[in-house]
C-alpha cells in the first residue's frame, strides 16, 4: 500500500467517524442520563488537571450502567456533574430529561438516590433515625418510611434499627448508606461503589435487587465499582480511561467483541489500543478499524441510534470532539461549523428574582432539617452544655480579671524620718512629728493596695536596687524633717523657704516599664496625699478645702465618680463573646457536616443551600438565646455591672448580635472548604475587630483611616449602643441606640446575602 492509498484511506476514514450523530435533543432527554462532550478540568486554566475530556455517556432508561475505570480515572467527579453538585467547564449534561439544577429539572430531588463513596452519614443517629432523616426529606409518610426501613433492615442484613450508625462496623455503615440511597424507590439511583466490604453473598443479593428494580423500566441504576466482573449483570458498561470512555456496551458484546473471557480482559485490550493511540495518533483509527477487528461495533456503530436508543461509544459522538489533553482524536471539530450538530438545548433557567430563593425552601425539608439539627444537639449533649457554657465561663472570666485596680503591689521605702528600727504607725494629730507615716499609712488608695508589700530600707541605693531587679515597682524616698517641713510649707505658704520646700516632698521613683501599674500607682500616691492632708487640716482646725484643687468635680451626669475599666469594656465584651461564639458554632456545624459528605447527600437529595441554612439559623438561635440569657444573668444579676437602661433592650441586641455572628459564620463555612481555613478566618476577624471596634479603647483615640474603617465592622455600632443604654440609661429613640440596632440589621443582611450567593454559585 503506497503512502497516497494511506493517507486516502486515513482521510476517507476520517470523513467516516465525521458523520453527523443522528442523535436528537428529544433522544437525548429521553435517556435517563445523557452526557455529552463533557469536559472538566481541576486546578488552574494555565496548569489544567483535566479529569473528563470530552466525554460521551448514555444511560438509557431501565437500564443497570456499570461505570468501570480505575482509581482516580473521573468516575465520582463525572457522578457528582450528574447529581449536578459540581460543574462541567463544558459540555451537556441531561439527566432525567433535565439539566441538573436547572428549575423544574428535579435534580438534584427525591427523583435521584445517591449513595456518595464516603459513608456520608451522621454518626449519633441511629439507622432508623438515618432513614427518618432522608425518608422526610423525600416527602414519604412515616409509614412508608417504617414499612421500607423493615424491607431494607432484612434485605442488607443490618443489625437492629436501633443502634447507631457510628458504632456499627464500617461494611454496616456502607449498607445504611446504600439503605438511605435505596430508601425512597428513586427513577434514578446512582451508587458510588455500594459493594465495598460487603460479603459475596450480600453483594449477589444487591446486583439481583438492582436488576429487580430496573425490570420495569422506571429505575435506571449508575453504579461504579472496583470488582469489574461483578459488572457482568449490568445492561451496558462505561470503561473510562483518561477522561472518557474506551467503551460504552453491554457486557455481553464486549466480550464477543474482545473475544475475552472477563471484563478485564476487555478493559486491558481498551487500554492498550489507547496507549497505541497515545503513541502513533494518525494511526490509531487505522488500527483499531482495520487491524483489531473485534472493535467495530465498539468503534462506529455503537454512535449510530439503534432501536434500544442512543448510545454514545468512544468513536461514536466522541469523534467529534477536540484533543485536549492530547487524547487520540480523530479530527478536531469546531462546534460553530459543524452543520449536523444538533441544536443545543435552550439552558433551563435558574432563579433570577430574589423571592425565587426563598420559594424554594420546602415546609417538610425545614421540619426535617430542624429535626435532624435537634437530634444531633441532643445526641451531643455534653457538647451543647460545653457550648452554653463557655461564654458564661468567658463573662466570668472577663468581670473578675478586668478592670480592677491592681494591688499587693510591692513597693520600696527609706523613711528618713522615721529613728533605726521604728515602726510607722497609723493616725494624724495636728503636732505630729511622724507625718510621713500618716500619709503612708493612710486608709485611703495608696496603702489600702500597698500596704501588705511596703517594705522598708535603710539606704536609697538598696531600695533603688530593688526596683532595678524587679522585685519592687516604685522607690519612695521621704527626707528628714518631713514632718516639720511640710508644716512650715502649710503655714508660711507664699513666704515658705526653699528649705522647707525641698524636705516637705517625698521623692518617688518608678518602675514604667508597665503603664497601668505606674499609673495606678501615681493616682494612689495623688489622690492618698489630697486625702491624708485635708485629714490633717482638720485635725489642726483649718478648712481642709484650702489644699483642695480650685476645680470641683460634681457628680457625673452619666457614669460614677470613679468609672471602672469593665463597665467600660463590658457592652463590647458581651457582644464579642457572642458574635464570636456564634461565627465558631455555625461555622463548625456548617463545615462538620458538609465535610463528612452528609450535606451532600442531603443537596443531591433535594435539599438546597438555602434549607439548610435558615435551618441551622432557627437551631443555632435557639442556642445563642440560651447563651445570650446565661450571659446577661451572670453580667448583671451575679456580677452586678451597671446597667440603667432597659434590659429587653439589652437581650434584643445581644440576641441580634448572635444573629449577625450567626451570618458571618454562614459567610465563613461558604468561603472556606476546611475547619482549618475557617478558623484562620475567624481568628483573623476576631482580633481586628476587637481592636477597631472601640471595645477595649475608644474608637476617638485611633487613627484617622481607623476612625472611618471602624464605622464600617459589624461590632462598632452596637457596641456604643450598648454602652449608651447600660451606662446612660437611653431608649430606643436616642440615635447611637438605634443606630446601633440599623447597623447590626444591615450586617445580617450582608452576610445572609453573601452566603446565599456563595451557596449558589460555589459549586464543583
Ligand atoms: N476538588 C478537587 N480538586 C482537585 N482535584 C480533584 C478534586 N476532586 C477530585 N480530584 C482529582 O480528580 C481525579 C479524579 O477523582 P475522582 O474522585 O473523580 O476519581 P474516581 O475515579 O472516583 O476514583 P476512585 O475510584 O478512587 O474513587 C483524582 O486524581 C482526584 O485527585
Amino acid at each position: 500500500m503506497t503512502v497516497e492509498d494511506n493517507t486516502g484511506s486515513a482521510l476517507e476514514l476520517r470523513r467516516r467517524q465525521l458523520k453527523s450523530q443522528p442523535s436528537t435533543l428529544h433522544t437525548r432527554r429521553q435517556q435517563a442520563v445523557c452526557v455529552r462532550r463533557a469536559y472538566k478540568r481541576y486546578g488552574t486554566k494555565k496548569n489544567p488537571f483535566v479529569i473528563l475530556d470530552g466525554l460521551n455517556m448514555t444511560v438509557p432508561k431501565g437500564s443497570i450502567y456499570g461505570l468501570l475505570g480505575a482509581s482516580g480515572c473521573g468516575k465520582t467527579t463525572l457522578l457528582s456533574c450528574i447529581v449536578g453538585r459540581k460543574r462541567l467547564n463544558s459540555g451537556e449534561i441531561w439527566v432525567l430529561g433535565g439539566t441538573p439544577g436547572s428549575k423544574g429539572s428535579g435534580v438534584p430531588g427525591p427523583r435521584i438516590g445517591y449513595m456518595p463513596q464516603e459513608i456520608a452519614l451522621y454518626g449519633e443517629f441511629s439507622i432508623r433515625e438515618t432513614l427518618l432523616y432522608f425518608g422526610r426529606i423525600a416527602g414519604l409518610t412515616k409509614e412508608k418510611i417504617e414499612e421500607r426501613l423493615e424491607f431494607l433492615v432484612s434485605f442488607l442484613m443490618l443489625p437492629d434499627a436501633n443502634r447507631l450508625v457510628k458504632i456499627l462496623s464500617g461494611g454496616q455503615q456502607r449498607r445504611v448508606s446504600l439503605a438511605s440511597a435505596l430508601l425512597h424507590e428513586p427513577e434514578l439511583l446512582i451508587l458510588d461503589e455500594p459493594t465495598v466490604g460487603v460479603d459475596p453473598l450480600l453483594r449477589q443479593n444487591i446486583w439481583d435487587h438492582l436488576v429487580n428494580i430496573t425490570k420495569g423500566g422506571n429505575t435506571t441504576v449508575i453504579i461504579t465499582t472496583h470488582y469489574i466482573d461483578e459488572t457482568r449483570q449490568a445492561s451496558i458498561i462505561g470503561l473510562m480511561r483518561g477522561g472518557y470512555f474506551l467503551a460504552e456496551e453491554s457486557p455481553e458484546r464486549l466480550l464477543a467483541q474482545f473475544n475475552a473471557e472477563t471484563l478485564e480482559d476487555v478493559f486491558l485490550k481498551l487500554s492498550v489500543i489507547q496507549n497505541m493511540g497515545r503513541r502513533r495518533r494518525s494511526s490509531i483509527l487505522q488500527e483499531v478499524t482495520e487491524t483489531i477487528q473485534v472493535p467495530s461495533g465498539v468503534v462506529n456503530e455503537a454512535a449510530v441510534l439503534d432501536e434500544e436508543g442512543e448510545i454514545s461509544g468512544e468513536f461514536g459522538d466522541n469523534v467529534s470532539m477536540s484533543s485536549r489533553g492530547g487524547r487520540v482524536s480523530i479530527t478536531p471539530v469546531v462546534k460553530d461549523t459543524e452543520p449536523s450538530m444538533p441544536e443545543l438545548p435552550p439552558e433551563e433557567q435558574s432563579p433570577t428574582e430574589c423571592m425565587d430563593y426563598f420559594k424554594v425552601i420546602k415546609m417538610h425539608h425545614m421540619q426535617a432539617l430542624i429535626w435532624k439539627n435537634f437530634l444531633w444537639m441532643w445526641r451531643n449533649i455534653p457538647v451543647m452544655l460545653f457550648i452554653i457554657g463557655l461564654p458564661v465561663a468567658q463573662i466570668i472570666l472577663f468581670c473578675l480579671s478586668i478592670g480592677h485596680d491592681p494591688y499587693d503591689l510591692p513597693v520600696s521605702i527609706v523613711n528618713f524620718e522615721l529613728d533605726q528600727k521604728e515602726e510607722c504607725h497609723k493616725g494624724i494629730s495636728c503636732n505630729s512629728t511622724r507625718l510621713s507615716c500618716s500619709y503612708l499609712n493612710h486608709p485611703f488608695k495608696f496603702s489600702a493596695n500597698y500596704k501588705k508589700l511596703q517594705n522598708y530600707f535603710d539606704t536609697i541605693n538598696e531600695a533603688k536596687d530593688s526596683v532595678i531587679r524587679g522585685k519592687s515597682w516604685a522607690v519612695i524616698i521621704v527626707p528628714h524633717n518631713y514632718s516639720d517641713a511640710l508644716r512650715e510649707r502649710l503655714e508660711a505658704w507664699r513666704y515658705a523657704s526653699e528649705w522647707d520646700i525641698e524636705y516637705s516632698s517625698v521623692e518617688v521613683y518608678q518602675d514604667k516599664s508597665n503603664e497601668n501599674i505606674g499609673n495606678f500607682l501615681k493616682v494612689y500616691l495623688y489622690e492618698t496625699f489630697q486625702k491624708f492632708i485635708q485629714d490633717y487640716l482638720k485635725s489642726c482646725d483649718i478648712d481642709e478645702r484650702v489644699v483642695s484643687l480650685p476645680i470641683r468635680i460634681e457628680e457625673p451626669v452619666y457614669g460614677y465618680r470613679h468609672p471602672n475599666f469593665t463597665d467600660f469594656a463590658a457592652p463590647g465584651i458581651i457582644l464579642t463573646i457572642i458574635f464570636f461564639l456564634a461565627v465558631a458554632l455555625t461555622s463548625g456545624a456548617m463545615l462538620i457536616e458538609r465535610n463528612e459528605g452528609s450535606l451532600e447527600r442531603s443537596l443531591v437529595i433535594g435539599i438546597n443551600g438555602i434549607e439548610i441554612l435558615f435551618a441551622h439559623v432557627i437551631t443555632q438561635f435557639v442556642v445563642m438565646v440560651g447563651q445570650s440569657i446565661m450571659v446577661l444573668i451572670f453580667s448583671f444579676a451575679v456580677f452586678n455591672l451597671t446597667l440603667n437602661g432597659n434590659i429587653f433592650l439589652v437581650a434584643l441586641l445581644t440576641m441580634m448580635t448572635g444573629l449577625c455572628g450567626m451570618c458571618f459564620g454562614f459567610v465563613v463555612s461558604c468561603v472556606c472548604d476546611t475547619e482549618r481555613t475557617a478558623t484562620y478566618m475567624a481568628m483573623g476577624s476576631f482580633l481586628p475587630m476587637v481592636m477597631l471596634c472601640g471595645i477595649i479603647w475608644p474608637i476617638e483615640g485611633m487613627h484617622q483611616i481607623l476612625r472611618i474603617i471602624s464605622l464600617f465592622l459589624p461590632l462598632t455600632k452596637s457596641t456604643e449602643s450598648l454602652r449608651s443604654i447600660l451606662m446612660r440609661g437611653w431608649g430606643f429613640a436616642v440615635s447611637s441606640v438605634y443606630i446601633g440596632f440599623i447597623s447590626t440589621v444591615i450586617w445580617i443582611v450582608v452576610f445572609l446575602t453573601f452566603s446565599v450567593l456563595l451557596l449558589k454559585f460555589k459549586k464543583g
